[in-house]
């Protein structure tokens, strides 16, 4: 017997992996999770190295108490990636491990990649049942279904309520029964494409193999998702996987459902945070063992293990939800580029409103870009027009043009959205008398009012209490809602159109997937005249009926202290307007402004992604943001603010000698803009280096010492490497 040393990465918030020894070890287990004696107690680590000598000696490690074999080991790429995670976003890699494995497989059990879902064919005793059936039932008609439109997966089969009886009855029959996969990739149902599709197919398809970084620039409704369609076909057809990355758990639905039709008899898993623990390890195995073809899914699903990738998109690239905002913060887009890089693929980054950094990417020919200028279906981009707000009354925060659009849509029986930009704008309680309103008492942020269960509640912590009858400081019975959120707005619209349906399209209304899945089948069904939506509305559904888009106090946004602010409401604003007018109906775009002549108007007016971009680029420049620089924030929380402060300062003057060797700047630390979070008290201090590995190397020394200046007890601290706000 030989005795080996296993170095285990251990989800601990501490920067060193920990050696143990094992017997009868081979190079197979590299990658294997293992069970080993911590403390006073055991852990579940993985093996991330087999080295020649230890950081101890021999003698004094402990030996591992069991390596999981059952499971399959993750490969050698996948270490590579979580150990680059690690030392990019500087955290314990441990703790990327944890992040990064589902949980079944991070607790060692073994986990079954069994068919869960087969494809599902007729038999021939199912064609003579369906020969000789004369009455019409369900089983018929599933029958039917798979005779004409060939073998079918079964959760493709699901009743709209979920699952179908007549599918197990039909397999009890002996009519249908699991088959082999034939041809892995039917294009059935799919359109003709576009000259400017074709185009971007052919030329983004011509380097499968490569690593190459694609901008596919394709306006709101330009059939970007049809491209990425034929491009993952390809490599179905050349054996090869595909990786697609959508931004929130909210479009998955869709894209799922045209992902599923289009390619019926492909192994498709999708990964999201709301998945049950089972069905996510089940999926990641699955891929592992590249027994899936298509993995689709929100960022986590970056860190999915594929043997046989070929193709990497990254849909609504510009998207803020690809940043992880705690534990490790990650971007999964700029991960997937690390990763189609270390695989030597293609990768897709498609938006309508890319990011700054993506744009400026393919200025400097980093990326290729590929535009589609033109829709797909509709012939024009929807009219938008700022509406100016200063010389007019408005009723109830909605100005009479907007009205009198709805107005007309409804008589054309044509849908409108009313599009609320949240930020600063939902209804807090306060008193006319003092001055009170309604603050958390956790955060620096006012509690909102929530009609429906008749509650005051923190967006930020979750706090709620209920709505006081009188202002708590001087008991004036007159306080009211400040502000209008989306209820008061679905009231106001509701007054003046009683005959309309309205509906209210934000995350109280769809709290659960299945709520807003409900939500978005109305929609589309056309169950609804005037949508009142929040950002949830604004990205990515494709609603042919949708002729009209109302925004409602855009402009809190253009002055905002973030850098990013502009970028984000520019987006945001094209993305919104993009849901107007996709079929065949010309779309109108309203903005209520009190700046009807600022650059940010202008430039949507004009659909210029470009010119506004060359602009923000030109601004960024100047001030030395990113991508002109790199970021990074120190951020530390106490109890108080002071102790905040007080880390931070003496984290700096640690910086400060290594700060002039690489040329970075080291700023002093300021409380945060929201000070407050949950009972704790915020602080940050900003990182700004001439680029990326500037900053890299810096960090990696600077966190050294980071970890060694012993904080105060209730003291906690991180890093975010290219923080999204500063
Ligand atoms: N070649 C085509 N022929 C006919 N219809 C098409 C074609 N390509 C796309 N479409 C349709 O056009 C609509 C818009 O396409 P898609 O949703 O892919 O656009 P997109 O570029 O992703 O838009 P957005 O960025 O606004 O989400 C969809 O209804 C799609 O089915
Ligand atoms: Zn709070």
């Amino acid at each position: 017997m030989s005795t080996a040393i296993v170095r285990v990465a251990l989800p601990i918030p501490l920067p060193q992996s920990f050696d143990y020894t094992a017997e009868n070890v081979s190079a197979g287990d590299l990658g294997r999770c293992v069970r080993v004696p911590f403390g006073r107690g055991e852990k579940t680590g993985l093996i991330v190295a087999l080295p020649d000598c230890a950081d101890l000696p021999v003698d004094r490690l402990k030996p591992v108490i069991a390596i999981q074999r059952e499971a399959p080991a993750l490969p050698a790429d996948w270490l590579a990636m979580v150990e680059f995670t690690a030392r990019y976003y500087q955290h314990p890699l441990g703790e990327v491990v944890a992040m990064a494995l589902p949980p079944r497989l991070r607790k060692a059990d073994a986990v079954a990649g069994a068919e869960a879902d087969p494809l599902l064919d007729l038999t021939d005793a199912g064609r003579d049942a369906l020969a000789a059936s004369k009455r019409e039932s369900r089983a018929l008609a599933l029958l039917r279904r798979l005779a004409e439109g060939g073998p079918c997966r079964r959760s493709l089969l699901r009743n709209e309520d979920g699952a179908n009886p007549a599918v197990a009855d039909a397999l009890k029959r002996g009519w249908i029964a699991p088959c082999m996969a034939a041809e892995p990739a039917a294009m059935a149902g799919a359109p003709t494409l576009t000259d400017e599709q074709q185009a971007a197919v052919e030329i983004i398809g011509a380097e499968a193999g490569k690593f190459q970084p694609f901008l596919l620039a394709g306006v709101t409704g330009s059939g970007k998702t049809e491209v990425y369609l034929r491009l993952v076909a390809q490599a179905i057809a050349r054996g090869e996987q595909a990786l697609m990355l959508v931004p929130e758990i909210a479009l998955t639905p869709q894209l799922e459902t045209r992902v599923a039709n289009r390619f019926p008899a492909a192994r498709v898993v999708s990964l999201h945070s709301a998945l049950g623990e089972a069905a996510r390890s089940q999926g990641f195995v699955q891929a592992m063992e590249g027994r899936a073809e298509i993995v689709l899914g929100t960022r986590l699903s970056v860190f999915t293990p594929l043997p046989r990738l070929g193709l990497i998109v990254v849909d609504e690239e510009h998207d803020a939800s690809y940043k992880q905002h705690e534990g490790v913060r990650y971007n999964a887009r700029d991960l997937a580029i690390w990763r189609a890089r270390q695989r030597g693929v293609p990768i897709v980054l498609g938006s309508a409103t890319p990011s700054l950094e993506s744009w400026h990417a393919a200025d400097t020919g980093r990326y290729r870009r590929v535009e589609l200028a033109n829709r797909a279906v509709a012939i024009t981009l929807p009219r938008v027009r700022p509406v100016d707000v200063r010389r007019e009354k408005l009723q109830h925060g909605v100005s009479e043009h907007l009205l009198r659009a709805i107005e007309a849509r409804l008589q054309r029986g044509e849908q409108s959205l009313v599009f609320l930009n949240r930020r600063g704008y939902a209804p807090v309680l306060s008193c006319p008398s003092c001055g009170w309103v309604s603050r958390c008492p956790h955060c620096t942020a006012n509690m909102v009012l929530h009609l429906a269960d008749k509650r005051l509640r923190c967006h930020h912590c979750s706090f709620d209490a209920g709505i006081p009858l009188a202002c708590p400081d001087c008991g004036d019975q007159d306080i009211q809602p400040f502000g209008r959120g989306t209820q008061r707005l679905e009231e106001t619209l509701g007054e003046r159109f009683p005959d309309a349906r309205v509906l209210r399209v934000d995350r109280d209304a769809a709290r659960t997937r299945s709520q807003w899945e409900a939500l978005l089948d109305k929609i589309g069904k056309g169950e609804a005249d005037i949508l009142v939506g929040t950002q949830m509305m604004a990205k990515g559904h494709d609603f042919p009926r949708l002729t009209f888009v109302g925004v409602l106090n855009a402009d809190s946004s253009l002055f905002a202290a973030d850098f990013r602010a502009p970028e984000r409401l520019f987006q945001q604003l094209m993305q919104v307007g993009g849901r107007a007018g996709r079929g065949e109906l010309p779309g109108e775009v309203m903005v209520q402004t009190q700046y009807p002549d600022h650059p940010l108007y202008k430039c949507l007016e004009k659909h210029d992604f470009a010119r506004y971009a060359a602009l923000q680029l030109e601004e960024r420049k100047q001030a030395r943001f990113p991508p002109y620089a790199a970021n990074a924030l120190l951020c530390a929380n106490a109890p108080e603010v002071a102790t905040s402060i007080a880390w931070l300062k003496d984290a700096r003057a640690a910086a400060m000698p290594l700060a002039q060797a690489y040329g970075v700047q080291v700023f002093d630390p300021v409380p945060m803009r929201m000070v407050r979070l949950a009972r704790r008290e915020r602080a940050q201090l900003l990182v700004e280096a001439p680029a990326r590995p500037a900053l890299q190397a810096f960090l990696t020394e600077w966190s050294r010492h980071l970890w060694a200046l012993k904080p105060p007890r209730e003291l906690r601290w991180h890093l975010d490497v290219d923080p999204a706000e500063v």
